[in-house]
C-alpha cells in the first residue's frame, strides 16, 4: 500500500469558528459490537452500493484501537482498505513504531489560542529552534475524494466514520472549523474545511495509480496559513504521519504558520486559490505588498536566477556561486526559508564545479536538511546529496569548471 505527501489544506470560507458544545451528531456509536468479528476492523464495514464511476463500493472502516486508542477511520474502496490495514498492522506489531518515534504525543512546543481575524491559531509554547518537530500525528479520518455521491449519502457514511472513532478523537474532529452553517452536512463540511490531501492505493510505480483521500489531523488543522510560513509539513508515508517542523526559530507565543498553497506562486494565483478553495483573503505581509507587479518583483528575480542556474552546465552559461548565493539571500529575505533546497543544491554544485570542497560540503549539508524538512527523510534525492557531502571530490560535478571558467565536462543535470 502507498501513502504519500502532496498535502493540501482546505479551509472554511467564513473565517468564523463554529465550536459545537453538543458533540452528539445523531448516530449511535456501536460500542458494544465485538471487535474481533470484523478483524482487523472494530465494526462491520458499512458500504455504499457499487459506484459505477469506480466500479467499486465505498465502505467505512474503523480501527478504534489504533495507536493507543487514538483510532482511525477510513472511507474508501475494499481494495484500498485491504492495503491500508496492512500498513496499520505494520505500525503496531510486533511493537509500536509510532510510540518509539514519539508520534501522536504532545511535543510541548505549541498551544492553541484565538488569533485576530483568523479564528483559532497555533502558537509556540516555548522558543522553537529551526528544524524542531512541532507536531507529528496520524490522521483520525481519511475519505476517498469523490464527487459522485450525493451530499446526503456522503454525509451518512462520513458521520458513521466519525461516530465510530473513540470519544476524544471524535470530539476533536467535531470541534474543527466549518465551511458553512449547514449542520445537515457537518461531517463533510469539516472534512473539506480541514483536510490535507494524501494519496492511497496500490503502488504501481505511478502517482496516477494512487487515489487522493481527504485526510484530517485535528491538531495540525489549527495552523493558519501564511505566505512566508515559519513551519512546513510533509507526510511520512511509512508511518502515515503528518509532520510539521519549524523552518526558522519561532519565539515563544509567536503564531506557528504553514502555507496552504505554494508561496512561490504569484500573489494573484495564491489569493485566487485561497479564496476559491479556502474562502478567505490572505493579508500576510507578502500579500499586502504593493501593486501586483511589485508584489511579484522578487519572485520574478528569483525565477531569472533559477533559470540561469538550471542551465549552469551549458558551455555558454555564466551561472556562478554568486547567482546561487543571491538566490539563497532572496529566499531568506522573503521568509521562504522552507523552500530553500533547490537554491542550496545549486550552490553545492557551483562550489563543486570550481573545486571548492568546503563550499560544496557546506551547501550539500544545508540542502540535505532543507530537503528533509520539505519532503521528509524518504525523499528520493537525498542519497545523491549525502554522497556529495561524504565525497565531494568524487562527485560528477567536481572541478568541471577547472580554473573557474566555463564548464569543461558535464555528464548529467
Ligand atoms: C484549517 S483552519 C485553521 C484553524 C482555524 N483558524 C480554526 O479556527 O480552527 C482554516 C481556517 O482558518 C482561517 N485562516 C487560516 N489562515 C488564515 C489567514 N492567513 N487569514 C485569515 N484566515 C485564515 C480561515 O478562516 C480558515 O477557514
Amino acid at each position: 500500500a502507498h501513502f504519500e505527501g502532496d498535502a493540501i489544506h482546505r479551509i472554511s470560507p467564513d473565517q468564523q469558528l463554529h465550536l459545537r458544545g453538543n458533540l452528539d451528531i445523531g448516530l449511535a456509536s456501536n460500542d458494544t459490537i465485538s471487535p474481533s468479528a470484523f478483524a482487523p476492523w472494530s465494526y462491520e464495514p458499512a458500504c455504499t452500493s457499487k459506484v459505477g464511476q469506480i466500479d467499486s463500493e465505498l465502505c467505512v472502516y474503523t480501527d478504534r484501537h489504533f495507536s493507543n486508542g487514538r483510532g482511525i477511520s477510513i472511507f474508501t474502496t475494499p481494495e484500498i482498505a485491504e492495503g491500508f490495514a496492512t500498513v496499520l498492522a505494520s505500525l503496531q506489531h510486533p511493537s509500536s513504531v509510532l510510540d518509539t518515534l514519539g508520534i501522536n504525543s504532545f511535543t510541548g512546543a505549541w498551544y492553541t489560542h484565538p488569533v485576530p481575524r483568523k479564528g483559532i491559531g497555533m502558537l509556540a509554547k516555548r522558543d522553537i529552534q529551526s528544524g524542531d518537530t512541532i507536531t507529528a500525528y496520524t490522521p483520525v479520518l481519511l475519505a476517498y475524494k469523490e464527487r459522485f455521491l450525493s451530499k446526503a449519502q456522503r454525509e451518512k457514511f462520513l458521520r458513521l466514520a466519525v461516530t465510530q472513532l473513540p470519544g476524544p478523537s471524535r470530539e476533536s474532529y467535531l470541534k474543527l472549523a466549518t465551511l458553512s452553517n449547514d449542520s445537515s452536512i457537518l461531517a463533510q463540511d469539516i472534512a473539506s474545511a480541514n483536510s490535507f490531501e494524501t494519496r492511497l492505493g496500490e503502488q504501481k510505480g505511478a502517482a496516477e495509480a494512487t487515489v487522493p483521500h481527504l485526510t484530517i489531523i485535528p491538531e495540525s488543522s489549527r495552523m493558519n496559513h501564511d505566505c512566508a510560513p515559519n513551519a512546513i509539513f510533509h507526510v511520512n508515508s511509512s508511518t502515515l504521519t503528518h509532520v510539521v517542523r519549524a523552518v526558522r526559530p519561532i519565539p515563544k507565543d509567536q503564531e506557528i504558520t504553514i502555507a496552504y498553497t505554494s508561496p512561490l506562486d504569484p500573489r494573484a494565483t495564491r489569493q485566487k486559490y485561497l479564496s476559491d478553495a479556502f474562502h478567505f483573503t490572505c493579508t500576510c505581509p507578502r500579500c499586502l505588498r504593493g501593486a501586483d507587479a511589485d508584489a511579484d518583483a522578487v519572485l520574478a528575480e528569483m525565477a531569472v536566477l533559477q533559470r540561469t542556474l538550471s542551465a549552469w552546465s551549458d558551455p555558454s552559461s555564466d551561472a556562478s556561486v554568486k547567482h546561487a548565493e543571491h538566490l539563497i539571500r532572496l529566499h531568506r529575505e522573503e521568509g521562504l526559508d522552507g523552500y530553500l533546497d533547490p537554491a542550496y543544491c545549486y550552490a553545492a554544485l557551483m562550489y563543486s564545479a570550481v573545486g571548492s570542497a568546503r563550499g560544496a560540503r557546506k551547501y550539500a549539508e544545508l540542502a540535505i536538511k532543507a530537503i528533509e524538512l520539505r519532503l521528509g527523510a524518504g525523499a528520493p534525492d537525498l542519497p545523491a546529496w549525502r554522497d556529495m557531502l561524504d565525497n565531494p571530490t568524487k562527485h560528477w560535478s567536481w572541478m568541471v569548471r577547472k580554473g573557474g571558467g566555463k564548464v569543461v565536462t558535464a555528464t548529467n543535470e
